[in-house]
């Protein structure tokens, strides 16, 4: 069975393009029923109040919850990791509806406004144990949000070092940490059972690794990884699409 990305707004397209490179097909998620023809499902990153406002209008949030139930597995990243948790903070007035089941806050623009958008090389052991290649990830944050706590069924598997003095007003991991250092880790990916959740963008990059460790995660899938990771270039699959080589970092989607 094909991946679902759900497909309302933002990088649905570059989610598309990642799981190609990987010899997987993914398709376009936006009405309900749609997802009885998915084994899993990524929901992309863009602008989470938007997205929900969309999902709302086509009353996808009971259908949403229900495939996380099910144990389906489901990725989230960026504003997708914001679905997905059980509470967010930092939304705009009257909140946003979420679909939930990641036990975790989150809070929404952690790293402030799009203008601090950056790039960070994170260590990723469970990636790289798993999928081989270096052992971190360079990974895109857009805007993005943090991971504020998990409860104790979350497995964190990647943290980036802020400044600690950056943020304390509302953060307060980073002020504990700053008696003691300059630098706090904000947890950035976790995974709960069959979910999984990115504060960045993989589907920026063209390591593919975070792509074919989701694939893992879903049992019909293993076969077409296995096959698609068995080739020469599995690390960087397909270089030739490699949206974020070929582009300077203006071009990366602009969200509000
Ligand atoms: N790149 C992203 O997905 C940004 C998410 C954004 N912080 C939001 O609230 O929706």
């Amino acid at each position: 069975m094909a991946v679902g990305v759900l497909a309302l707004q933002g990088s649905f397209n570059e989610h598309l393009a990642a799981l190609r490179r990987i010899g997987v097909k993914g398709v376009e998620i936006r009405k309900a029923e749609q997802l009885e023809n998915v084994s899993s499902l990524i929901i992309p990153g863009g602008e989470s109040t938007t997205m929900a406002k969309l999902a709302e209008l086509h009353n996808l949030f009971p259908a949403l919850r229900e495939f996380v139930k099910m144990g389906k597995p489901v990725w989230g990243t960026c504003a997708g990791l914001i679905f997905l948790a059980d509470k967010a903070t930092g939304q705009k007035t009257g909140g946003q509806e979420l679909v939930g089941g990641l036990d975790c806050t989150v809070h929404r623009n952690f790293f402030g406004s799009q203008i601090q958008s950056f790039e960070a090389e994170l260590p990723v052991p469970e990636l790289a144990a798993t999928e081989g290649g270096p052992p971190s990830f360079r990974a895109v944050f857009i805007r993005a949000p943090a991971i504020l706590e998990v409860g104790p069924g979350v497995e964190v598997l990647a943290s980036v070092s802020v400044p600690s003095n950056k943020n304390v007003d509302f953060n307060p991991a980073l002020q504990e940490g700053s008696a003691e250092s300059d630098t706090s880790k904000v947890i950035v990916a976790v995974k709960q059972g069959n979910i999984l959740a990115t504060a960045f963008h993989p589907e920026l990059t063209i390591d593919s690794r975070w792509h074919s460790y989701f694939m893992k995660m879903s049992p019909s899938n293993n076969e077409i990884t296995a096959a698609s990771s068995s080739s020469s270039s599995s690390y960087y699959a397909d270089q030739e699409s490699y949206l974020y080589n070929k582009q300077p970092k203006t071009d990366l989607p602009i969200y509000e």
